[in-house]
């Protein structure tokens, strides 16, 4: 595990950013240190240019243990990172973004998840079967963000999702992963899918 993660979450973010999944101050990320605490990006801080000083560092349990600018609030979202953190204890990096497709997708499904379609880029998420039939919880956007998180823990105690993400309806995507590097590859694979499944609607592909 990277004993500071901020340069690895500054260069993830910068990429996002400029193919537009990270519009403005939309989105957040984080990534744990050795003592279980997570670095994650201050409220409102524009995405596309990140430095150091726009990270706060707190606990699993949402205090602030590391600020270097006394103007930092940790992400309005954290809560959602402490529900996955928690949830998910191998999980060393979570990463939620807000693409034009992840929000149209869960207006593709008025249930509590999303069917994906069988294709190969599954198997970048942990999915080898041959015929997969997988789905993607959805949740719903609450404006109290810590509603969120709760329906988050309340869900995933019950039973572990298919694959590492979630949707928030008319929202975004959130991905939890091992490292920060796979965190940055299950955002452009879902992402992929996620643009597959507009496409595929477009052209009357049905899976
Ligand atoms: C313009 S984005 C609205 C808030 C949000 O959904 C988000 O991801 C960014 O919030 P933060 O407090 O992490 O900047
Ligand atoms: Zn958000």
């Amino acid at each position: 595990m990277n004993s500071d993660p901020r340069q690895d979450l500054i260069t993830a973010s910068r990429q996002f950013y400029q193919l537009g999944w990270m519009a403005g101050t939309a989105g957040n990320l984080s990534a744990r240190v050795e003592d279980g605490s997570f670095w994650i990006t201050a409220s409102g801080k524009q995405k596309g240019k990140l430095t150091e000083e726009d990270f706060v560092r707190v606990s699993l349990q949402g205090e602030v243990i590391e600020n270097p600018n006394l103007k930092n609030r940790p992400s309005a979202e954290t809560s959602i990172h402490q529900a996955v953190y928690s949830l998910f204890p191998d999980a060393k990096a979570c990463y939620h973004v807000h693409s034009v497709e992840a929000k149209l997708v869960t207006n593709f499904t008025e249930g509590d998840h999303l069917n994906l379609p069988p294709i190969e880029m599954l198997k970048g998420l942990g999915v080898w079967e041959e015929h997969p039939k997988v789905v993607m919880p959805v949740f719903k956007n609450y404006l109290e963000v810590s509603k969120i998180a709760e329906e988050i823990g309340d869900r995933f105690k019950q039973s572990k999702p298919d694959v590492p993400a979630l949707l928030i309806r008319n929202h975004g995507v959130t991905v939890w992963a091992n490292s920060a590097f796979d965190a940055e590859n299950y955002i452009e694979l879902t992402e992929y899918i996620f643009r597959y499944i507009v496409a595929a609607r477009q052209v009357g592909v049905n899976h």
